[in-house]
């Protein structure tokens, strides 16, 4: 273990973790599970490579089946006779993107066909994971129970890990980033896609064996920090000649994550003032960010002018970003299953935001706004103002944006909230004080002065239920 620049816990893995022990036994038990007599007399070679596989993943050490046990193409390798055909055995297979695996021996049975072209041509070996525990078997084996507070659901289905993956586009050699990764579903898809670096960041202590374990199996590709992503710095996260102009093709980096909802939507809002500002993980450039939501977030991320789920969240993502819904996961997929269903969205900066003005600005126009979303948009306006000037402040502001006030929240246009931001930014720049202006200080002032004894008792009672 060493200490990251982060001031968080970065994890260099040198020495077996203790539970590997139990890795041991878990390797053990499937041997035995699959041991010559519960099977139909596989080759003496195939059981003595079985053997040397699940010693060499006990080390840390687990590579690729050697291909002389890939002669007869399609055939398990292992100790077990299932078959790539038609015929027995087809009910323990699986595929992960091209290759396919014998669920009882986490045994790859790629076929010689694609073992050998590769190597023949001279070109570079593409990157796969060696055959691993299923995500189920490392949950099971390291006893990670799902914590509710931590909003965890895992993803055990590699299709879908991988459908998620390919929604960040081309990952080869690209510099990713994983945020709670959990059992590492998705870390296995990432990594899968060929990446050449990938840094986790997880809460969770009780994670972090699994996901060593997957860093023994892609040797100097992974990087595990146990620490908070709200508050792990990403501008330190990369190194710095990846980093592209604004302007220019985002950077092959790219930041993926199936959130826990209690997270999602305070992150985004940060990363979405880390695009407007180019700080934090966009000091890179353009970082892309794919990341899941809950369904009805998903919905008010990419929400068009006019639709129900329009919000304060639609403008502020889409003036920064191109956003895109990709698909909707059901609740069903995940484990165990939440009360509501799953979209992934992915986030690609614009080059230009469409409402040019800080972001606390542009945050203050859109939150006013939205404050009475069944009102008429001038309702929202209008606490953007002092009591005392509030209606001829309104109305100077709505003319001068050429915004009709009897338009609903949900019907204003991107340039609707351009033109409302840039009026209001003018109207800062004449009056200093206007921006301080706190609509709600204002009415607790006014009921303070109403009746001081009910709101010093009611100051008091929620200061006392603080502590
Ligand atoms: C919904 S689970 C997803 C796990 C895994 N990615 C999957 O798809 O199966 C969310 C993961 O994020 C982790 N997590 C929760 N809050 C976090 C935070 N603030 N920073 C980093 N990881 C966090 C949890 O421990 C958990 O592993």
């Amino acid at each position: 273990m060493h200490a990251d620049n982060n001031a968080h816990t970065a994890l260099k893995i040198t020495d077996p973790d203790p539970n590997l022990k139990s890795f041991r036994r878990y390797t053990e038990q499937t041997r035995l599970k699959h041991s010559p007599t519960t099977h139909n007399s596989p080759s003496p070679l195939a059981h003595a490579h079985s053997e040397h596989l699940l010693n060499s993943a006990v080390a840390g050490r687990m590579r690729n089946p050697a291909p002389s046990l890939h002669r007869q193409p399609g055939r398990c390798a292992g100790t077990c006779a299932c078959r790539t055909g038609r015929r027995a055995g087809r009910r323990f297979l699986f595929r992960v993107s091209s290759r396919v695996y014998c669920k009882k021996l986490q045994r790859c049975l790629r076929p010689v066909r694609e073992f050998r072209p590769m190597a023949a041509a001279g070109k570079a070996a593409a990157f796969h994971l060696p055959p691993l525990p299923t995500v189920g078997e490392i949950i099971k084996l390291f006893s990670l129970r799902a914590q509710k507070e931590l909003s965890q659901n895992f993803l055990l289905d590699l299709r879908l890990t991988d459908k998620i993956v390919r929604q960040a586009g081309k990952l080869k050699n690209a510099y990713v980033c994983e945020v709670g990764p959990g059992p590492g579903g998705i870390t296995r898809s990432i990594l899968n896609a060929g990446v050449q670096q990938l840094l986790l960041v997880e809460k969770d202590t009780r994670f972090i064996p699994g996901l060593q374990m997957l860093s023994e199996a892609a040797p100097g590709k992974v990087r595990i920090v146990h620490g908070d992503i709200l508050t792990y710095k990403m501008e330190r996260a990369f190194p710095n000649h990846l980093k592209k102009n604004w302007e220019d093709e985002p950077p092959n980096i790219h930041i993926i994550g199936n959130l826990p909802f209690n997270v999602s939507t305070p992150l985004i809002i940060k990363w979405l003032e880390n695009v407007s500002k180019r700080d934090g993980p966009f000091v890179y450039g353009r970082t892309q960010m794919t990341l899941t939501f809950q369904k009805e977030v998903a919905e008010r991320l990419t929400a068009n002018t006019g639709g129900k789920q329009r919000s304060r969240l639609s403008i502020m993502s889409q003036h920064l970003c191109t956003v895109e819904n990709c698909f909707v996961i059901p609740g069903q997929a995940f484990v165990p299953k939440p009360d509501v269903d799953v979209a992934v969205v992915h986030f690609t900066p614009l080059v230009q935001p469409k409402i040019q003005q800080p972001f606390e600005l542009v945050e203050k126009v859109v939150q006013s706004v939205f404050q009475f979303r069944r009102k008429y948009c001038c309702r929202g306006v209008e606490i953007l103002f002092p009591e005392r000037e509030r209606l001829k402040k309104t109305e100077q502001l709505m003319m001068a944006a050429d915004v009709d006030p009897t338009l609903r929240p949900v019907q204003l246009t991107m340039s609707h909230f351009r033109n409302l931001c840039n009026t209001y930014r003018k109207m800062c720049d004449e009056d200093p004080n206007l921006f301080a202006y706190n609509y709600r200080e204002e009415l607790r002032q006014k009921k303070r002065k109403r009746s001081p004894e009910s709101t010093d008792q009611l100051e008091k009672t929620v200061e006392e239920n603080h502590l």
